[in-house]
């Protein structure tokens, strides 16, 4: 791989993948069709895009008994394990309804509501994701959602992979589906006769998800649009150049447009990274998706100084920032950009992508800087308190009403003078 120098005409940020006009359309066509002819539609495109004709869709108890009962025990015991770190991460970011009694006697507050339903899309296709089971459904069970159903497409032969399904117990889904694509996503927005529709859809995917995300988002809510993986390691003379590589292949299997960045102060760790990728490339069993991915979208980039590198990574705003340098924690105040922060050689991004605690559903494309890692607010909604005092009422009236009045509203002013004499 070629090895870049940093200057100002370098920059690392992606452009956003905002599809084609064709892939839109067709993701505007499944979602009217899903939307006016419901499981019949579902069942063609499932039979289109994932080759199986299934005229019942939902996962029986049996299908997820069996696959309890098929699962190593041991690995059982790392996904409950993992399933704890994960919802006691959560745990700590809940919070509580609050309210506020003035000396006035007015109360003031914020009430906290958990969604009543939500959809989780767990991809298929490529791979089986049982960790975006957890790191979905876990904080929406913190935040307290009764309702949760799950989608993911099906198998050829018609079952969901068995990691999934176990996953999915531990956590505790209350419906799963057979169903993928944007045929899930317009389901789970506008309800069909076998899912009624739900209030928010959570969940990465491919590009058919995304924009079938986008398209319903107003109808329900969404969490974000996740694109594909992307990581920046921040390196310096300290790190190792099989281990930077390692971890950019962990994010280049992903996708074929996944993006793996190094930028680094040490031309000596460029070199040896860009040989060792290529020496572990040729070993990955997805060796061909990994390789385009780093041919297409892969950098190493050399930074004078590391000022000159977190400037570019500030810039690129990454979904995973690795720092590979001395005294790691010192760096830290400096970046403002990036979904998930692993400081320190023992944090490998896969360490955070199942078994840490923190959420691996984070902002791609550059908008981490503007947005958050999926996390329990994005299951609560808040309802605002006022319970105001007549004594603040009667102190405040004229005021409330001559600003009501600098807007022409009237009525508004009247509301509140209507009040204001004795009754
Ligand atoms: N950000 C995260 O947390 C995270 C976690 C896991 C996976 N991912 C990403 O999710 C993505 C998963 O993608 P995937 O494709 O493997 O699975 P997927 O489940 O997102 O997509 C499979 C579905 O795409 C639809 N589809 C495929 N080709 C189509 C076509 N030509 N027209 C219309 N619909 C079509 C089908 O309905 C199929 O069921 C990857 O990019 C992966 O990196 C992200
Ligand atoms: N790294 C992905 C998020 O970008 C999440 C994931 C799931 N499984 C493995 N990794
Ligand atoms: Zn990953």
């Amino acid at each position: 791989m070629e090895i870049m120098t940093l200057n100002s005409s370098l920059s690392l940020k992606r452009s956003v993948d905002a599809g084609t006009a064709e892939q839109r359309k067709v993701v505007q066509d499944i979602i009217a069709d899903i939307s006016e002819n419901g499981d019949e539609a579902v069942r063609k495109y499932t039979e289109k895009f994932d080759g199986i004709r299934l005229e019942n869709i939902a996962v029986s108890q049996e299908e997820l008994d069996e696959a309890f009962a098929a699962m190593d025990e041991d690995m059982l015991e790392i996904l409950k394990e993992a399933a704890d770190n994960i919802s006691n991460f959560h745990e700590k970011q809940k919070r509580n309804s609050w309210m506020h009694a003035e000396e006035s006697g007015t109360i003031l507050g914020q009430k906290l509501t958990p969604l009543d339903s939500v959809g989780v899309y767990v991809p298929g296709g490529k791979a089986a994701y049982p960790s975006s089971v957890f790191m979905n459904v876990l904080p929406a069970k913190v935040a307290g959602v009764k309702r949760i159903v799950m989608v993911c497409p099906p198998n050829v032969d018609g079952t969901l992979p068995q990691s999934v399904l176990v996953a999915a117990s531990i956590a505790g889904v209350t419906e799963i589906y057979k169903v993928g694509g944007a045929q899930a996503i317009a389901a789970l927005a506008y309800g069909t006769e076998t899912i009624a529709k739900v209030d928010k859809i959570t969940g990465p995917g491919n590009i058919y998800v995304a924009l079938a995300k986008r398209e319903v988002y107003g109808d329900v809510d969404i969490d974000m649009i996740a694109g594909p993986s992307e990581i920046a390691i921040l390196a310096d003379d300290t790190a190792f150049a099989d281990e930077v590589a390692a971890d950019m292949l962990s994010q280049a299997e992903h996708d074929e447009r996944a993006c793996s960045v190094l930028v680094t102060t040490s031309r000596k760790l460029a070199e040896e990274t860009a040989q060792e990728l290529e020496t572990q490339l040729q070993k990955l069993p997805r060796q061909d998706i990994a390789r385009r991915s780093i041919e297409d979208f892969g950098k190493i980039v050399v930074a004078s100084n590391l000022e000159e590198a977190i400037t570019a990574i500030n810039e690129m705003a990454p979904e995973h920032l690795e720092l590979l340098i001395d005294e790691p924690m010192s760096a830290v105040g400096k970046i403002r950009h990036a979904g998930a922060i692993f400081i320190g050689r023992y944090s490998s991004e896969p360490v955070g992508d199942y078994f840490a605690g923190p959420n691996h559903v984070l902002p791609t494309n550059g908008t981490a800087r503007f947005s958050s890692p999926l996390n329990v607010d994005d299951f609560q909604k808040k309802s605002s308190i006022i319970m105001y005092s007549k004594d603040d009422f009667e102190r405040n009236a004229h005021k409330i009403a001559a600003f009501a009045r600098m807007e022409g509203l009237e009525a508004h002013a009247r509301a509140i003078e209507a009040r204001n004499k004795d009754k």
